[in-house]
Protein backbone atom coordinates (compact mmCIF):
# COMPACT_ATOMS: atom_id res chain seq x y z
CA UNK A 1 0.00 0.00 0.00
CA UNK A 2 1.19 3.67 -1.08
CA UNK A 3 1.54 6.53 1.31
CA UNK A 4 -2.18 8.02 1.37
CA UNK A 5 -2.55 11.68 0.79
CA UNK A 6 -4.40 13.15 3.94
CA UNK A 7 -7.72 13.20 2.06
CA UNK A 8 -9.01 10.11 -0.30
CA UNK A 9 -11.84 10.89 -2.03
CA UNK A 10 -14.79 8.46 -2.07
CA UNK A 11 -14.81 7.16 -5.14
CA UNK A 12 -11.04 6.99 -4.86
CA UNK A 13 -11.53 5.01 -1.53
CA UNK A 14 -13.81 3.01 -3.30
CA UNK A 15 -11.70 1.91 -5.85
CA UNK A 16 -8.96 1.29 -3.72
CA UNK A 17 -10.95 -1.28 -1.33
CA UNK A 18 -12.31 -3.20 -4.51
CA UNK A 19 -8.88 -3.69 -5.40
CA UNK A 20 -7.82 -5.09 -2.05
CA UNK A 21 -10.75 -7.10 -2.22
CA UNK A 22 -12.13 -5.45 1.27
CA UNK A 23 -14.89 -3.25 2.21
CA UNK A 24 -14.01 0.50 3.17
CA UNK A 25 -14.29 0.30 6.71
CA UNK A 26 -11.71 -2.29 6.59
CA UNK A 27 -9.60 -1.01 4.28
CA UNK A 28 -8.60 1.77 7.05
CA UNK A 29 -6.68 -0.55 9.12
CA UNK A 30 -4.58 -1.30 5.77
CA UNK A 31 -3.86 2.58 5.68
CA UNK A 32 -2.52 2.78 9.16
CA UNK A 33 0.94 1.99 8.53
CA UNK A 34 1.18 3.42 5.30
CA UNK A 35 0.32 7.04 6.84
CA UNK A 36 2.67 6.92 9.46
CA UNK A 37 5.52 8.29 7.86
CA UNK A 38 3.41 11.92 7.87
CA UNK A 39 3.38 12.02 11.22
CA UNK A 40 6.15 14.81 12.63
CA UNK A 41 7.43 13.89 16.42
CA UNK A 42 11.08 14.96 16.33
CA UNK A 43 10.71 14.90 20.34
CA UNK A 44 9.03 11.16 20.89
CA UNK A 45 10.18 9.76 17.90
CA UNK A 46 6.79 7.81 17.93
CA UNK A 47 4.62 8.58 14.97
CA UNK A 48 0.99 7.93 15.35
CA UNK A 49 -1.72 7.85 12.65
CA UNK A 50 -5.43 7.77 12.45
CA UNK A 51 -7.31 6.82 9.61
CA UNK A 52 -11.24 7.41 9.31
CA UNK A 53 -14.09 7.33 7.52
CA UNK A 54 -16.67 10.14 6.93
CA UNK A 55 -19.95 9.89 6.49
CA UNK A 56 -19.75 11.38 2.58
CA UNK A 57 -17.27 8.09 2.24
CA UNK A 58 -14.51 10.37 2.11
CA UNK A 59 -11.14 9.14 4.01
CA UNK A 60 -9.30 11.42 5.88
CA UNK A 61 -6.08 10.67 7.97
CA UNK A 62 -4.89 12.26 11.16
CA UNK A 63 -1.04 11.91 12.65
CA UNK A 64 1.10 13.67 15.54
CA UNK A 65 2.71 16.70 15.26
CA UNK A 66 5.37 17.86 17.88
CA UNK A 67 6.90 21.59 18.62
CA UNK A 68 10.69 21.23 19.71
CA UNK A 69 10.84 23.84 22.13
CA UNK A 70 7.69 24.36 23.57
CA UNK A 71 5.96 21.90 26.39
CA UNK A 72 4.80 18.89 25.54
CA UNK A 73 0.90 19.86 25.79
CA UNK A 74 0.89 22.02 22.71
CA UNK A 75 1.17 18.62 21.06
CA UNK A 76 -1.54 17.65 18.77
CA UNK A 77 -2.37 14.18 18.29
CA UNK A 78 -2.54 11.87 15.52
CA UNK A 79 -6.62 11.69 16.51
CA UNK A 80 -7.04 15.42 17.30
CA UNK A 81 -5.37 15.84 14.26
CA UNK A 82 -7.67 13.11 12.18
CA UNK A 83 -10.84 15.39 13.68
CA UNK A 84 -9.44 18.43 12.59
CA UNK A 85 -9.11 17.58 9.46
CA UNK A 86 -12.53 16.52 9.17
CA UNK A 87 -13.74 19.56 10.48
CA UNK A 88 -11.64 21.73 7.91
CA UNK A 89 -13.38 19.84 5.28
CA UNK A 90 -16.88 20.34 5.97
CA UNK A 91 -17.23 16.42 6.62
CA UNK A 92 -20.56 16.23 9.65
CA UNK A 93 -19.44 12.90 11.22
CA UNK A 94 -16.99 10.26 12.25
CA UNK A 95 -18.17 6.42 12.43
CA UNK A 96 -15.28 4.38 12.14
CA UNK A 97 -11.49 5.18 12.47
CA UNK A 98 -8.75 2.86 12.67
CA UNK A 99 -5.40 3.90 14.62
CA UNK A 100 -1.89 2.45 14.99
CA UNK A 101 -2.00 3.13 19.10
CA UNK A 102 -4.66 2.80 21.87
CA UNK A 103 -6.18 6.13 22.19
CA UNK A 104 -4.67 8.07 25.10
CA UNK A 105 -7.21 9.37 27.55
CA UNK A 106 -6.83 13.22 26.13
CA UNK A 107 -8.15 12.05 22.78
CA UNK A 108 -11.35 9.51 24.06
CA UNK A 109 -12.59 13.05 25.92
CA UNK A 110 -11.85 15.50 22.89
CA UNK A 111 -14.14 12.89 20.47
CA UNK A 112 -16.67 13.32 23.35
CA UNK A 113 -17.26 16.67 20.92
CA UNK A 114 -18.75 14.73 18.04
CA UNK A 115 -22.74 13.95 17.87
CA UNK A 116 -23.20 9.96 18.97
CA UNK A 117 -19.42 9.73 20.15
CA UNK A 118 -19.86 6.59 22.26
CA UNK A 119 -21.12 4.76 18.96
CA UNK A 120 -18.04 5.82 17.00
CA UNK A 121 -15.71 2.27 16.44
CA UNK A 122 -11.99 2.41 16.84
CA UNK A 123 -9.71 -0.61 15.28
CA UNK A 124 -6.54 -0.05 17.33
CA UNK A 125 -4.06 -2.13 14.78
CA UNK A 126 -1.23 -1.91 17.77
CA UNK A 127 -1.71 -5.72 18.41
CA UNK A 128 -1.35 -5.91 21.96
CA UNK A 129 -4.28 -3.50 22.22
CA UNK A 130 -7.60 -5.03 24.01
CA UNK A 131 -7.73 -7.97 22.86
CA UNK A 132 -10.74 -8.61 24.86
CA UNK A 133 -12.45 -5.96 23.99
CA UNK A 134 -12.91 -6.89 20.41
CA UNK A 135 -16.44 -6.82 18.46
CA UNK A 136 -15.93 -9.63 16.13
CA UNK A 137 -14.90 -7.08 12.94
CA UNK A 138 -12.24 -5.97 15.03
CA UNK A 139 -13.74 -2.62 16.14
CA UNK A 140 -14.37 -1.36 19.42
CA UNK A 141 -17.04 0.80 20.16
CA UNK A 142 -15.68 4.28 21.71
CA UNK A 143 -17.57 4.03 24.81
CA UNK A 144 -16.38 0.44 25.50
CA UNK A 145 -13.25 2.46 26.46
CA UNK A 146 -14.87 5.40 28.00
CA UNK A 147 -17.35 4.53 29.92
CA UNK A 148 -19.29 6.97 32.40
CA UNK A 149 -18.32 9.34 30.05
CA UNK A 150 -18.44 13.21 30.94
CA UNK A 151 -19.19 15.61 27.40
CA UNK A 152 -21.08 18.31 25.80
CA UNK A 153 -24.35 16.92 27.39
CA UNK A 154 -23.19 17.73 31.16
CA UNK A 155 -22.72 21.32 29.89
CA UNK A 156 -25.03 22.39 26.89
CA UNK A 157 -28.65 21.99 25.87
CA UNK A 158 -29.28 19.41 23.23
CA UNK A 159 -29.91 21.70 20.11
CA UNK A 160 -26.59 23.26 20.15
CA UNK A 161 -24.51 22.14 17.34
CA UNK A 162 -21.54 19.69 18.30
CA UNK A 163 -18.08 19.83 16.38
CA UNK A 164 -18.48 18.53 13.40
CA UNK A 165 -22.01 19.98 12.74
CA UNK A 166 -22.72 23.41 10.55
CA UNK A 167 -23.04 26.67 12.43
CA UNK A 168 -21.80 30.30 12.33
CA UNK A 169 -20.62 32.60 14.89
CA UNK A 170 -21.61 35.47 12.98
CA UNK A 171 -18.95 37.55 14.04
CA UNK A 172 -18.06 40.64 12.40
CA UNK A 173 -14.32 42.83 12.81
CA UNK A 174 -14.16 45.82 14.88
CA UNK A 175 -13.06 48.95 13.34
CA UNK A 176 -11.86 50.08 10.25
CA UNK A 177 -10.55 47.82 7.06
CA UNK A 178 -7.89 49.76 6.45
CA UNK A 179 -6.87 48.08 2.70
CA UNK A 180 -3.71 46.48 4.15
CA UNK A 181 -1.90 43.92 1.73
CA UNK A 182 -2.79 41.54 4.05
CA UNK A 183 -6.63 41.78 4.91
CA UNK A 184 -7.18 38.56 3.31
CA UNK A 185 -5.87 36.75 5.58
CA UNK A 186 -7.82 38.94 7.97
CA UNK A 187 -10.79 38.12 6.24
CA UNK A 188 -9.25 34.08 6.65
CA UNK A 189 -8.94 34.18 9.85
CA UNK A 190 -12.20 35.78 10.38
CA UNK A 191 -14.41 32.93 8.48
CA UNK A 192 -12.49 30.74 10.47
CA UNK A 193 -13.72 32.43 13.83
CA UNK A 194 -16.95 31.94 12.28
CA UNK A 195 -16.62 28.40 12.08
CA UNK A 196 -15.03 27.78 15.67
CA UNK A 197 -16.90 25.61 18.12
CA UNK A 198 -16.70 26.92 21.65
CA UNK A 199 -19.50 26.37 22.88
CA UNK A 200 -18.19 26.29 26.45
CA UNK A 201 -16.46 29.57 26.92
CA UNK A 202 -18.25 31.48 24.07
CA UNK A 203 -15.07 32.67 23.09
CA UNK A 204 -14.80 31.40 19.31
CA UNK A 205 -11.11 32.32 17.04
CA UNK A 206 -9.62 31.57 13.81
CA UNK A 207 -6.04 31.61 12.75
CA UNK A 208 -5.12 31.82 8.91
CA UNK A 209 -1.10 31.63 8.36
CA UNK A 210 1.10 32.28 4.82
CA UNK A 211 3.75 30.58 3.40
CA UNK A 212 6.74 32.24 2.04
CA UNK A 213 5.21 30.70 -1.64
CA UNK A 214 1.76 33.21 -0.62
CA UNK A 215 -0.13 29.66 0.42
CA UNK A 216 -3.13 30.34 2.75
CA UNK A 217 -3.85 28.03 5.56
CA UNK A 218 -6.41 28.18 8.25
CA UNK A 219 -7.35 26.88 11.62
CA UNK A 220 -10.06 27.72 14.35
CA UNK A 221 -10.37 27.05 17.90
CA UNK A 222 -11.72 24.02 18.97
CA UNK A 223 -12.92 23.16 22.57
CA UNK A 224 -14.26 20.00 24.92
CA UNK A 225 -16.36 19.76 27.70
CA UNK A 226 -13.43 19.05 29.92
CA UNK A 227 -11.36 22.05 29.12
CA UNK A 228 -8.22 21.16 28.85
CA UNK A 229 -8.39 18.48 25.48
CA UNK A 230 -9.55 21.86 23.72
CA UNK A 231 -7.46 22.40 20.96
CA UNK A 232 -5.92 26.14 20.05
CA UNK A 233 -6.79 27.99 16.71
CA UNK A 234 -2.95 28.06 15.56
CA UNK A 235 -2.86 23.72 16.24
CA UNK A 236 -5.63 23.93 13.84
CA UNK A 237 -4.09 26.29 10.98
CA UNK A 238 -1.22 24.01 11.48
CA UNK A 239 -3.26 21.04 10.75
CA UNK A 240 -4.01 22.22 7.37
CA UNK A 241 -0.32 23.35 7.01
CA UNK A 242 0.81 19.54 7.62
CA UNK A 243 -1.99 18.35 5.31
CA UNK A 244 -1.56 20.84 2.61
CA UNK A 245 1.67 22.84 2.51
CA UNK A 246 3.65 20.05 0.64
CA UNK A 247 5.91 18.72 3.75
CA UNK A 248 7.66 21.75 4.49
CA UNK A 249 9.10 22.78 7.87
CA UNK A 250 7.07 25.57 9.81
CA UNK A 251 9.79 28.28 9.09
CA UNK A 252 8.27 28.49 6.32
CA UNK A 253 5.31 30.29 7.70
CA UNK A 254 5.66 34.27 7.38
CA UNK A 255 2.50 35.50 8.46
CA UNK A 256 -0.38 34.65 10.92
CA UNK A 257 -3.80 36.65 11.63
CA UNK A 258 -5.34 35.66 14.68
CA UNK A 259 -9.08 36.48 15.07
CA UNK A 260 -10.66 36.46 18.64
CA UNK A 261 -13.01 38.22 20.72
CA UNK A 262 -11.97 42.17 22.55
CA UNK A 263 -12.21 41.07 26.03
CA UNK A 264 -13.02 37.82 26.02
CA UNK A 265 -12.59 35.64 28.61
CA UNK A 266 -10.69 33.27 26.77
CA UNK A 267 -8.17 34.50 25.02
CA UNK A 268 -5.64 33.07 22.54
CA UNK A 269 -3.25 35.92 21.51
CA UNK A 270 -0.44 35.57 23.89
CA UNK A 271 -0.12 31.61 23.65
CA UNK A 272 -0.49 31.64 19.81
CA UNK A 273 2.15 34.50 19.60
CA UNK A 274 4.74 32.63 21.83
CA UNK A 275 3.67 29.31 19.70
CA UNK A 276 4.49 31.18 16.62
CA UNK A 277 7.79 32.74 17.76
CA UNK A 278 8.98 29.27 18.76
CA UNK A 279 7.79 27.20 15.71
CA UNK A 280 8.58 29.88 12.63
CA UNK A 281 10.60 32.86 13.94
CA UNK A 282 10.18 35.03 11.12
CA UNK A 283 6.45 35.06 11.37
CA UNK A 284 4.61 38.66 11.12
CA UNK A 285 2.04 38.06 13.47
CA UNK A 286 -1.20 40.23 13.61
CA UNK A 287 -4.24 40.42 15.59
CA UNK A 288 -7.90 41.79 15.47
CA UNK A 289 -10.69 41.81 17.22
CA UNK A 290 -14.50 40.99 16.54
O1 LIG B 1 -3.65 9.06 21.82
C1 LIG B 1 -2.50 9.33 21.49
C2 LIG B 1 -1.40 9.15 22.34
C3 LIG B 1 -0.17 9.65 21.96
N1 LIG B 1 -0.06 10.28 20.75
C4 LIG B 1 1.22 10.91 20.39
C5 LIG B 1 1.48 12.17 21.20
C6 LIG B 1 2.97 12.25 21.16
O2 LIG B 1 3.32 12.92 19.95
C7 LIG B 1 3.44 10.81 21.08
C8 LIG B 1 3.91 10.26 22.40
O3 LIG B 1 2.94 10.39 23.37
O4 LIG B 1 2.30 10.06 20.65
C9 LIG B 1 -1.10 10.41 19.89
O5 LIG B 1 -0.97 10.96 18.79
N2 LIG B 1 -2.30 9.90 20.28
ZN1 LIG C 1 -4.19 11.28 22.50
Amino acid sequence: MDRPSFLIHAEEAESAAKRHGVSVVNLLPLLVNPAKPLARPPISKFPVSAVGLGSSGRIFVGVNVEFPGLPLHHSIHAEQFLVTNLTLNSEPNLRHFSVSAAPCGHCRQFLQEIRDAPDIKILITDPNAFRDAKEEDGYVRLESILPHRFGPNDLLERDVPLLLEPHDNRLTLLGVTNGHVDSDLKLTALSAANRSYAPYSRCPSGVALVDCEGRVYRGWYMESAAYNPSLGPVQAALVDYVANGGGGGFERIVGAVLVEKRDAVVRQEHTARMLLQVIAPKCDFEVFHC
